[in-house]
């Protein structure tokens, strides 16, 4: 079944039983929806954050959709001038050209079971690059979820001085925003890519283990990151990433995802704000008491549910061992 894809807009909303079938998406909303943590209210609902105010000087667009790591933004270190209680919560119910963009993109994706292993049913995010008007939906998708998330005024850039993206997909977009914000990019990538001094970070993901790198000058202390990705899925690669981000003493601001897979629970691991466009495979979050009770989600298979909530349980807070 790996080799048919299905699509967003394709198969109704919810009621497969596994993933040997076209997946079962409900309709489009921003991940922070439904999976707002009673503790950590929405971001955007609070004043404007001084620390977000554009900076003199500075050009680019704008970005948005927000949600909620694992801790409150006051206790997240690197998300210490964020007030907690601007922290979550659903922005694009409040903005309805985000809720389209969103609508649009989602119909956009494709899913395909059992890849790249058996029991993972893969988000193929391609065709929204493959064609220019999805593409151009993206980076305004997001431009405005950031300048949402980060109460930046229309027209002017963000105070976000370096967007870091993740080797591969996260280097899809990044570069584009961080122009867009008037930003730098660096790049983590995977061992052995980049020259001179690195650090390392090596970590679990929903499917496998790996190593992050990221050279050792990218970043200045104190500077401003935003970290961007396509999907988070157990959190491994974006918790690592953040590991590398402050070993260098970059101010971790967020997360910002294309996509989230609420039923890993993967914000969970992140101690610095969540953005995320989209949820995918909500149907399988409802189960997610009954997966790690031992039950099967509706999505997966039963070894791919046991092995991802092996991992989300194993990684606990600290998914990321930083080797400098
Ligand atoms: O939340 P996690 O469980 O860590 O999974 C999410 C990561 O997995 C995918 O990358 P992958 O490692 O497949 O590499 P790619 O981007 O090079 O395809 C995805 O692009 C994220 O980076
Ligand atoms: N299910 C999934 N689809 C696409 N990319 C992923 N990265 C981690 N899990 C993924």
């Amino acid at each position: 079944m790996s080799g048919t894809p299905v699509s967003y807009a394709e198969h109704p909303a919810h009621g497969h039983p596994a993933n040997t079938e076209p997946t079962t998406q409900s309709t489009d909303r921003d991940s922070t929806a439904s999976h707002q943590p009673a503790t950590n209210p929405d971001p955007t609902t609070g004043a404007p954050h001084p620390s977000f105010h554009p900076p003199h000087g500075k050009t680019g667009g704008s970005i948005d959709d927000a949600a909620q790591g694992g801790q409150s933004a006051a206790s997240a270190s690197g998300a210490s001038k964020l007030p907690s209680n601007e922290i979550s919560g659903n922005e694009s119910s409040s903005n309805p050209k985000l809720a389209s963009l969103n609508s649009t993109l989602k119909n956009g994706l494709r899913q395909f079971p059992d890849f790249p292993q058996k029991g993972i049913l893969f988000e193929d995010i391609m065709p929204l690059f493959a064609d220019h008007t999805l593409h151009s939906t993206l980076i305004q998708a997001l431009e405005l979820k950031i300048a949402q998330v980060f109460h930046t005024p229309p027209g002017e850039s963000s105070d976000v001085d370096i967007v870091v993206g993740l080797e591969s997909r996260g280097f899809l977009f990044g570069p584009t925003l961080a122009l867009r914000l008037g930003a730098g990019f660096v790049p983590v990538r995977k061992p052995g890519k980049l020259p001179g001094q690195t650090i390392k970070a090596t970590f679990k993901k929903e499917y496998g283990e790996d190593v992050f790198e990221m050279q050792g000058d990218a970043i200045k202390k104190g500077q401003k990151v935003v970290i961007v990705d396509d999907i988070i899925a157990t959190g491994g690669s974006a918790a690592a990433a953040g590991e590398l981000v402050r070993t260098l003493g970059g101010e971790l601001v967020g997360y910002v995802f294309m996509m989230e897979l609420d039923f890993l629970r993967g914000r969970e691991k992140l101690d610095a704000p969540v953005y995320t466009l989209l949820s995918g495979q909500e149907e399988a979050l409802a189960n997610t008491d009954e997966a790690l009770d031992g039950t099967l989600p509706l999505g997966r298979t039963t070894e791919s549910a046991e092995e991802a909530q092996r991992s989300v349980a194993a990684d606990g807070g600290a998914a990321a061992e930083v080797r400098p």
